[in-house]
């Protein structure tokens, strides 16, 4: 704890880390997983400290869109002349934290080289093709970016109006679009930093479509940049945020690329023009996949981030009294503040440690598919499009009420909200719309229910609680007694309710109606049968990993799992009322309990934001400043502002000052 205390800090925030009843090292430990993790951390932040290329000349809040993106593409470089620094293979850990303190949240021109294009190149490409891209891709001889999109059409893939028509004479693929909504649109980089990207179109060989594949395609002329002939690129404009990154549109005019960049692992087609099939129809998804996983821990940071800035802001900030005359109080006291805030940090526990174990599991089913396995894969698009779609919605909500919760100075760019905000709420958008992907753990869903009807109960793990009787009454008694298998019972009860209750539904309507009016119907339904079996999904695995936790860092673990999930449940009492499940009494008892977390919670507050060992150079944040001084930094901030260069802005003699002297020559 003494490590984060420093002469000069404020008193408020120095109070709070000296009441903390555990080691924040104990805690970093325990939520990054070793030493070696912390020291690499630490290495890392020293490194990029020591480099002054790193650094932006000016706040990047306080320079417009050219300024960013020349920003963001000078820096990617400079980061990525120094991967040397780190170990690249390790993108989840190494590679994200390195990005993280050196670009900020924005996206910068390589994003999708690094997040999108390179995964598929390693992911798509047969052994030959990966020789000789992926050397070019590491070394940066090109600038990649995911083409996919289009103006038309993003989440309903087969719909993709891009064609690429094999033309066997020539031996060439032929990519055309043949509308303007077949226009690609959003993809990151594309506008005028990238020269090459994987275009995924509609295949086209033999007369018949094949479905959308991944195409790898030369966009600009490697010396000049300058655009080639058939293609028609350029930025889509300024966004809500990822400013630093010009996402694109791209138009082909009967553009032909050699047979051979077509991106053969799993589909292919031969000189002749016959097309061999994928072993599974959606394997040229998976870098989707893969990215839809790596989000999870992605979002679970920028959700701790903003937690860790209300709440160190909410330590320093005095406002009001609570006994009168006593004195301002801290408004970390309030326990409106507290609902507000403590939840969110519970919730960025959760996410991460969910982030881990879908690591590992994408782990396994890569190396599953090396073996041409592919028996794991609707398991994985289920949970990782759930996740996706739960957590980064719940991550948005939780920014904003962290913003909230910082009065008026959340809402300057100062506090880094606007900046989190933008940059996280894309993530309800981008790889898969959230409720389309809701709609994919749906089927899973329906047809995990289905089995259990048949009685062929063989489900995957994460669906063997539909298979279980369970009780019909909570066993709740004290809130205090209210823990780990007690929990899970009752969220498997109304998970499985509510999984049960959509599929009646959609059964009773197929007899009525076609299966995908009856679909359609019945969606509402099917998403909250998603929501509820992720959120089932992300308790267990919250509750389960701090079981492990030993020590001092285990009681404040075990008040942020049962918070995350009292939470969860008196906010959607309804469904556990249903049926005389739980009563009227045993709700009023878990809400004392949850008011009760709140309070042990509190000694802790700064504490536990602090194990997430975010530096000020990664928070960005003057609210959130680990020293606690804030407002002397804010006036420092605010003196940065483009209209404090000059006293008079050339306003004053153009508009203002003409007016107020007409005013005045009026009286
Ligand atoms: C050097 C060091 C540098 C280090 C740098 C490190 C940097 C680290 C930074 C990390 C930051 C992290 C995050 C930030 C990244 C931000 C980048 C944003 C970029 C955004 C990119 C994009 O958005 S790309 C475009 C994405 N588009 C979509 O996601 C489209 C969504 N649509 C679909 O996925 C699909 O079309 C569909 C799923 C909605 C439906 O598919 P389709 O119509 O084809 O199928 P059906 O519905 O008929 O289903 C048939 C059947 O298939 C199953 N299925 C569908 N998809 C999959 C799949 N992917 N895998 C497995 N199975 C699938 C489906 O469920 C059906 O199954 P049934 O059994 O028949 O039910
Ligand atoms: C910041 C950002 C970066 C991006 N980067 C890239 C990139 O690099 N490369 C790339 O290719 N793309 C990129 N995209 C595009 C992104 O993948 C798509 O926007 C996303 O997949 C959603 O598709 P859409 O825009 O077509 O939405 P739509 O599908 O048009 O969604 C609009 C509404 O329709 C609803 N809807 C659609 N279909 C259904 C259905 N079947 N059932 C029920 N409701 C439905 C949705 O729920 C939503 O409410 C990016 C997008 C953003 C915002």
């Amino acid at each position: 704890m003494s490590n984060l205390i420093q002469t000069g800090d404020n008193a408020d925030i120095t109070k709070e880390r000296r009441n903390a009843t555990f080691d924040i090292h104990d805690m970093s430990l325990f939520l990054y997983g070793s030493e070696e993790i912390l020291k690499r951390r630490k290495e890392m932040l020293a490194f990029v400290k020591s480099k002054p290329e790193f650094n932006d000349p000016i706040p990047t809040e306080f320079m417009n869109r050219e300024q960013r993106v020349d920003n963001g593409a000078r820096k990617i470089v400079a980061m990525t002349d120094n991967t040397d620094e780190i170990d690249a293979g390790d993108f989840f850990g190494e590679g994200m934290y390195f990005q993280g303190l050196i670009m900020g949240r924005d996206l910068h021109p390589m994003s999708l080289h690094y997040v999108m294009f390179l995964p598929t190149i390693q992911g798509q490409s047969d052994d030959e093709q990966l020789d000789e891209w992926l050397p070019l891709t590491i070394s940066r001889s090109f600038v990649g970016t995911y083409a996919q999109t289009e103006l038309g059409h993003g989440t309903n893939l087969s719909k993709l109006e891009t064609t690429a028509t094999y033309d066997p004479k020539a031996g060439e693929f032929v990519l055309h679009s043949p509308s303007i909504t077949a226009a690609k649109w959003w993809p990151g980089g594309l506008g005028k930093s990238a020269n090459v990207a994987i275009v995924v179109a509609n295949l086209y060989t033999q007369g018949e479509c094949k479905g959308p594949h991944p195409f790898f395609v030369q966009l600009r002329d490697y010396d000049t940049h300058e655009p080639l002939k058939g293609i028609t690129v350029g930025d889509i404009g300024p966004k809500l945020g990822f400013n630093t990154s010009d996402n694109g549109f791209l138009l082909f005019n009967n553009f032909r690329i050699p047979r051979r960049n077509m991106l053969m692992r799993y589909a292919k087609v031969l000189p002749d023009g016959t097309y061999i099939k994928p072993q599974h129809a959606k394997l040229a998804f998976g870098t989707m996949v893969f990215v839809r996983s790596i989000m999870i821990k992605d979002q679970s940071t920028q959700l701790a981030a903003a937690a860790c800035i209300a709440k160190r802001y909410s330590a320093i900030r005095r406002q009001g009294e609570i006994k009168q005359g006593a004195g301002e109080v801290q408004i970390l006291d309030y326990q409106t503040q507290q609902l507000r805030i403590f939840p969110v940090m519970a919730r960025a526990f959760c996410f991460m440690f969910a982030a881990y174990e879908i690591r590992d599991l994408y782990m396994k089913v890569t190396e599953q598919l090396g073996e041409g396995n592919t028996e794991l894969l609707p398991e994985i698009h289920a949970l990782t499009s759930g996740l996706k779609s739960v957590v980064s919605y719940e991550v948005a909500l939780g920014i904003e009420q962290c913003r909230m919760a910082c009065g008026g100075h959340g809402y300057s760019q100062a506090s880094a909200f606007p900046e989190i905000y933008a940059y996280a709420v894309a993530g309800c958008t981008y790889e898969g719309e959230n409720i389309v992907m809701l709609l994919q753990v749906a089927r899973f869903l329906m047809k995990a229910a289905e089995e259990v009807m048949n009685g062929k109960a063989k489900l995957a793990d994460i669906c063997a609680y539909l298979a279980k009787r369970g009780a019909n009454k909570s066993r709740l008694r004290t809130a205090d007694e209210y823990r780990g298998d007690v929990i899970i019972e009752d969220l498997e009860h109304v998970a499985r309710n509510q999984v049960f209750r959509a599929y009646d539904s959609l059964k009773r309507k197929e007899k009525e109606m076609p299966s995908e009016e009856a679909w359609n119907k019945t969606a509402i339904e099917l998403c909250k049968a998603s929501r509820w079996h992720v959120r089932l999904y992300l308790a267990k695995n919250f509750l389960h990993k701090i079981s492990t936790a030993k020590g001092a860092i285990r009681e404040p673990l075990e008040n942020l799992a049962r918070l995350y999930a009292f939470d969860i449940i008196t906010s959607s009492h309804g469904e556990f009322l249903r049926g005389g499940f739980m009563s009227e009494a045993q709700l009023d008892e878990l809400k004392g309990g949850f008011y009760t977390l709140l309070e042990r919670l509190r000694r802790n507050a700064v504490a536990i934001v602090d194990s997430w060992d975010f530096d000020d150079k990664e928070l960005h944040s003057i609210l959130g400043k680990r020293d606690g001084n804030v407002y002397s930094s804010l006036l420092d901030w605010a003196q940065q502002s483009q209209l404090n260069r000059t006293q008079v802005l050339p306003t004053f003699n153009k508009y203002l000052g003409p007016m107020m002297k007409e005013g005045r020559s009026k009286l």
